[in-house]
């Protein structure tokens, strides 16, 4: 993965469906995403249940580019291992999931892959300062993780630009998480987001059977995201 800021398109398969998740993936590659995000959770960090490491193992097969693995769960230590060998990227844990972030990022470093960062909306950026060296990849969640479908919360913008200014040259990537559409791209991307993750944003109205719209989608939150960019 060579590092890059240019806007990256990543739909959620939270909102696929999830008897043929690996068509699914091949749709949306073959509709011009650019990674593929994988939500995990656990019904105890989240209050909603997804799957687990072998599941990712199987989608990973059907899966070209970059595989985002966004884990919401606790404790997260105990399953790295597992998830970075399912074939995960980038492998994101939550700062809120447990004590110890700077050893879970240890752990997934470890294993060669990039390391993520997920702040929930109500956490500050304080203790990111001291985790800079040891991240490739902050994700801000713009809704309460957990499902699909929610709305945008606003109050995220500025924690993005107060991020962006925090990174500097650095090459790490400003991520959102959660309702992303062609109408809120464009302030994440201008406050400095690079990737920009999106379910039902990007699976609606199509289908494995009909996959343009998802391409349609795919193209119209990027023209509104890169707009904005160049303004
Ligand atoms: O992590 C997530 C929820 O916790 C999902 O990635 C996110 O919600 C994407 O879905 P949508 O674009 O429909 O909001
Ligand atoms: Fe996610």
């Amino acid at each position: 993965m060579t590092f890059s800021r240019a806007i990256k398109i990543a739909p959620s398969i939270l909102s696929a469906d999830f008897a043929n998740f690996g068509a699914e993936c091949e749709a949306i590659e073959a509709q011009g995403c650019d990674w593929v995000h994988v939500d995990v959770m656990d019904g105890h960090f989240v209050p909603n249940l997804t799957f687990g490491p072998a599941t990712c193992a199987a989608i990973r097969k059907h899966i070209k580019g970059v595989m985002d693995v966004h884990l919401m769960i606790a404790p997260v230590d105990p399953y790295i291992d597992a998830f970075a060998q399912a074939g995960a990227d980038v492998l994101t844990a939550h700062l809120e999931a447990g004590p110890h972030i700077h050893r879970t990022l240890q752990a997934i470093r470890a294993h060669g892959i990039k390391a993520g960062l997920a702040l929930n909306p109500a956490t500050g950026l304080d203790s990111l300062s001291y985790l800079l060296d040891m991240v490739d990849l902050v994700c801000v969640m713009t809704v309460n993780p957990g499902f699909g479908g929610q709305k945008f919360i606003h109050s995220q913008v500025d924690k993005v630009r107060a991020l962006r200014a925090m990174i500097g040259d650095r090459p790490i990537h400003i991520e959102i998480d959660g309702g992303v559409t062609p109408e809120t791209a464009p302030l994440v991307a201008a406050a400095g987001a690079d990737v920009l993750v999106a379910g039902s944003g990007v699976f609606k109205g199509g289908s494995v059977a009909n996959p343009a719209p998802y391409g349609e989608n795919i193209r119209a939150i990027r023209a509104a995201a890169e707009a904005t960019r160049q303004a």
